[in-house]
């Protein structure tokens, strides 16, 4: 048995088509991860904001708090979705509203649930997506939400540790190579890069963030609207620890598969052995694991 990864799992993504109906998209996701259960998947990811569109304007909206699971619709559907499923399950992500008692803030969430439905992980979003390219792309998220402030790694029970964060953190290497030092076998980015960014440094950012921590890695995007303000990449993709694409999609709705074993990260590990000749006298700053993460 490997270390990482307890036994071989198959990885699905869910390249979801999202509407402006967040009911709608429940049930749409719900029967997208009955699919890939059916399919033979153990995990299964869901994309950013799956639930409503992504947009600035949108977040206040759709909203919800995730104190418990009377608190929250998507929570509930999540979960029951997992269970029912019988897959460990990272719901993309939805807007958070801060607890009651709190200032009210906002944040780019995703929940993660075991097969039994219940939830074991929880990231906020660390770096908000603000970019201005003139010309062609002007976001910034954290006109609406504030950004969360840990790593987040996931206990995944019967496979491993999983590392999870959202989009534009995938830009932040810092994130993966912890996860990665931590044991974490895969890392996952429920994400919508667009058509600028998309195209140049998806793929690259996927690819990089895995061959530098030999791990597997997913992008999990929603399905492209071209009638929706936010025109999503698409290109949701699995990358092995040797940074090759198992799968990957086009623009449109649809699932990316993959199996996952142990065994490759090891013998990726062995033939190229990174692990074991880091420097880490040279860089102390980055071994000394002064880090504010959540297991
Ligand atoms: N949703 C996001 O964080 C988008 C990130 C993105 O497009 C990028 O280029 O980075």
């Amino acid at each position: 048995m490997s270390k990482l990864l307890q036994k071989p799992v198959k990885l699905a993504l869910i390249q979801l088509a999202t509407t402006s109906s967040k009911p709608q998209n429940l049930s749409h996701a719900h029967s997208k991860v009955i699919e890939a259960a059916k399919a033979g998947a153990g995990i299964v990811v869901l994309p950013e904001c799956f639930n409503s569109p992504y947009g600035v304007k949108y977040f206040d909206t759709y909203a919800e708090r995730l104190t418990s699971k009377d608190s929250s619709e998507s929570w509930r559907a999540l979960s029951s979705m997992a269970k029912e499923a019988g897959v460990v399950l990272v719901g993309g992500s939805i807007p958070e509203r801060e607890e009651e008692g709190g200032e009210g803030r906002l944040y780019n969430t995703s929940m993660v649930f075991s097969e039994k439905g219940e939830l074991i992980g929880k990231h906020r979003k660390v770096h908000l997506f603000d970019i201005d390219i003139p010309g062609k792309i002007s976001f910034h998220e954290s006109d609406a939400l504030s950004p969360g402030n840990k790593l987040t790694i996931i206990d995944a029970p019967g496979y491993g540790k999983i590392g999870l964060a959202i989009c534009y953190d995938i830009r932040f290497p810092e994130l993966a190579m912890i996860a990665a030092r931590k044991g974490c076998f895969l890392l996952l980015y429920p994400g919508a890069f667009n058509l600028v960014t998309g195209e140049k440094h998806w793929e690259l950012q996927a690819r990089a963030r895995a061959m530098d921590n030999q791990v597997y890695l997913g992008v999990c995007s929603p399905a492209r609207d071209m009638e929706a303000d936010y025109h999503a990449w698409g290109h949701s993709m699995v990358v092995d620890p040797n940074a090759e694409i198992l799968d990957e999609t086009d623009e449109k709705e649809s699932i990316v598969y993959a199996e996952l074993s142990g065994e490759r990260i090891e013998e990726v590990r062995k033939g190229v052995p990174i692990y074991t000749q880091r420097r880490f006298d040279v860089y102390p700053d980055v071994s000394e694991g002064r880090v504010k993460y959540e297991e």
